[in-house]
């Protein structure tokens, strides 16, 4: 055998022996792209070959945190009018959120208001904590501890930014000045906490050393050990530390590797909910957020469809819907993932794209033709499977096996409707899933083949997809023209067979054929054959094929479809018959193969 991709380690060009193409190494005929790669530099990594988190498995939910109203809002080109805030809000607290970031309520009356109205009016359920986001600054700190008050469940979180750049650029101070100001904010939210809300209030401290990602760890270490020995955690007294990826800078592997570092030597580590805030600059939140969890993160914060400053926050959506995916409880309730879709769009007012994981319009539709064909064949097993399994199995018991779709649609709230849409790049699987879905028609193999050419010609010539009612229209033109739209030579009104004593058949047909009401009889081995014969008399020499029938319904009144084969004037053609007696749809089928043998 002759190679024909040259080892990646050779910059050979490889000449097969005999063959006819030399193969070049595809890296000799890439180029410097003359970008300024020069300006950047590579992330460093952390030392810590010991790690554990890849063996490990998330198996069940971590605490998350909707930051919807605060990292995603402040991102907005028009952030959200006070009722687009409380829609937000309310779809947070029906999907089960527990922990919601309501706002910056030192940033403005806005902010401030809406903290305050959800309160008032008893928005927030007995379960839920609302938090709160404040800059370590005095008056911002007690402004913020105020509009907290009245609330049964609260957290002030408090952040300042820890990275050399920014401790030079912003705060222009050393590291112990930047670390005092998380110490001196931590003891000033205590002291506001304690002054100005009252018992009623159960109170949560959280806080985060902004760009953690640029941090150096032993330093992000230090200054959250700092604020732990001013908040001191303890049994029943928890501190949120939230390590976050404010620009996402690394590989999800490295950023895994920081959790796990820190994880391990946070002294107070069982008092410590640690917490991972990832942003998407690098498109791989969602992996960080889930490697953060494998290596020790217990709660996860981030916006629903990934809204958030620049690329955005974590998806919480994709998140979620990943654990579920994985036979894992999110404990969040996605099954009406449209309206939650819809709902985040008009407080976002930004358009969720339709590839979005989970939740876009295309996400569930297959266009191409191998992908159909699977996802057919995928419910068909499904159906039969159930079937085995015996009475009052259904599919909804069994583990979900249907091909590229990587969970069953129903289980968000969508249809089967849009999975499976033709156009030109589909086969004869996609559009048989549609007949079957829509209209009960079970199609034979050869039939699948043959219809799936006539609409393959549709979408040669017109371009564009076809929708299922326009499969449905054609099809029915093709093989099931009704009276009012009838065409082809012949059209049948009532027959009758008997079966003589010689077990024969013969078969008496009142038909229309050419225009002219006429009867047409036969004898044959069945009724089928004797229709043969009686089309002989009409100048119609049909020969069966292949035979094959279905009920399309259950009950009294079903009807069955029956598709047959036939040679008819040299030309091999199906023809199919629905009707309530199995016979007469036979009988349709073979005048539906006559009738288009002569179209
Ligand atoms: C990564 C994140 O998403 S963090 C959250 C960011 N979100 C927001 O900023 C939205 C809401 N913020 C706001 O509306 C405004 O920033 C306000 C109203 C809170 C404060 O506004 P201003 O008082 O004008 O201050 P501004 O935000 O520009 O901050 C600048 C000052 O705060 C200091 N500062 C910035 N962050 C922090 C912090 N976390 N803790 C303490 N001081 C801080 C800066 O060093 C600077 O100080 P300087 O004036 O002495 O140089
Ligand atoms: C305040 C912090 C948590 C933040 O939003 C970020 O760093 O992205």
């Amino acid at each position: 055998m002759t190679a024909v991709n040259p080892p990646a380690h050779t910059d050979a060009v490889i000449t097969p022996v005999g063959g006819p193409t030399p193969v070049t190494n595809a890296k000799q005929l890439q180029k410097p792209s003359g970008m300024p790669v020069h300006k950047y530099r590579g992330y460093e990594a952390v030392d810590i070959s010991d790690r554990t988190w890849p063996d490990n498995r998330i198996t069940r939910a971590p605490r998350w945190l909707s930051t919807d109203l605060r990292d995603g809002n402040q991102a907005l080109i028009d952030p959200m009018s006070p009722a687009r805030k409380r829609e937000m809000f309310d779809l947070l607290v029906r999907m089960g959120y527990k922990e919601i970031e309501v706002g910056f309520p030192s940033s403005g009356e806005t902010d401030f208001a809406f903290v305050r109205s959800i309160i008032e009016e008893g928005a927030i359920p007995e379960d839920v904590t609302i938090s709160v986001l404040t800059q370590a600054r005095e008056e911002l700190i007690e402004r913020t501890v105020e509009s907290l008050v009245g609330a049964r469940r609260a957290t002030v979180h408090l952040y300042n930014a820890t990275a050399p750049t920014f401790r030079r650029v912003v705060f222009r101070g050393s590291k112990e000045e930047v670390k005092q100001i998380a110490v001196d904010g931590t003891r000033l939210v205590m002291e506001y906490a304690d002054k100005i809300l009252g018992d009623g209030t159960i109170f949560g401290y959280q806080y985060s050393p902004e760009i953690f990602t640029d941090t150096e760890l032993d330093f992000a270490l230090e200054v959250c050990e700092a604020v732990c020995d001013v908040w001191q955690p303890e049994e029943g007294r928890e501190i949120i530390l939230n390590l976050p990826a404010t620009v996402e800078r690394s590989t999800p592997s490295t950023h895994a590797d920081r959790f796990e570092w820190m994880s391990r030597n946070l002294t107070r580590r069982e008092y410590v909910c640690l917490s991972v805030h990832p942003h998407n600059d690098r498109g791989t939140a969602v992996a960080a957020a889930e490697l953060a969890v494998m290596a020790g993160a217990d709660r996860i914060e981030g916006c629903l469809f990934g809204q958030g400053e620049r690329t955005g926050n974590v998806d919480l959506v994709t998140l979620g819907m990943n654990l579920f995916s994985q036979g894992v409880d999110p404990q969040i309730d996605f099954s009406q993932i449209d309206e939650i879709r819809r709902t985040s769009e008009y407080c976002n007012q930004m358009e969720v794209h339709p590839r979005h994981p989970y939740a876009g319009d295309l996400v569930y539709t297959a266009f191409s033709g191998s992908h159909q064909d699977a996802i057919k064949k995928g419910f068909d097993a499904m159906e039969a499977d159930a079937a085995a399994r015996g009475e009052g199995v259904t599919v909804d018991d069994l583990e979900w096996a249907v091909p590229y779709l990587p969970i069953d649609p129903k289980d968000v709230g969508r249809s089967y409707e849009a999975v499976i849409r033709v156009n030109s790049q589909s086969g004869k699987g996609g559009i048989a899933y549609v007949l079957k879905n829509d209209h009960k028609l079970d199609l034979p193999r050869r039939m699948q083949i043959e219809f799936s050419r006539i609409i393959q010609a549709k979408t040669d010539a017109e371009g564009g997809e076809v929708t299922p009612t326009q499969i449905w229209s054609t099809f029915r033109d093709e093989y099931l023209p009704s009276p009012e739209n009838a065409w082809g030579r012949v059209q049948i009104r009532s027959g009758q067979t008997t079966t003589g004593s010689d077990g024969q058949d013969t078969i008496t047909v009142e038909a229309t054929v050419d225009g002219s009401d006429t009867v047409l009889t036969g004898t044959g081995n069945g009724p089928i054959s004797a229709f043969f014969e009686a089309l002989q008399a009409i100048g119609i020499d049909a020969r069966l094929l292949d035979y094959t029938e279905h009920t399309m319904s259950e009950g009294a009144s079903a009807q069955a479809a029956s598709y047959i084969e036939c040679a008819i004037d040299g030309k091999v053609l199906w023809g199919i018959g629905i009707d309530a007696n199995t016979t007469r749809a036979s009988l349709k089928a073979v005048v539906s193969a006559v009738n288009r043998a002569t179209r």
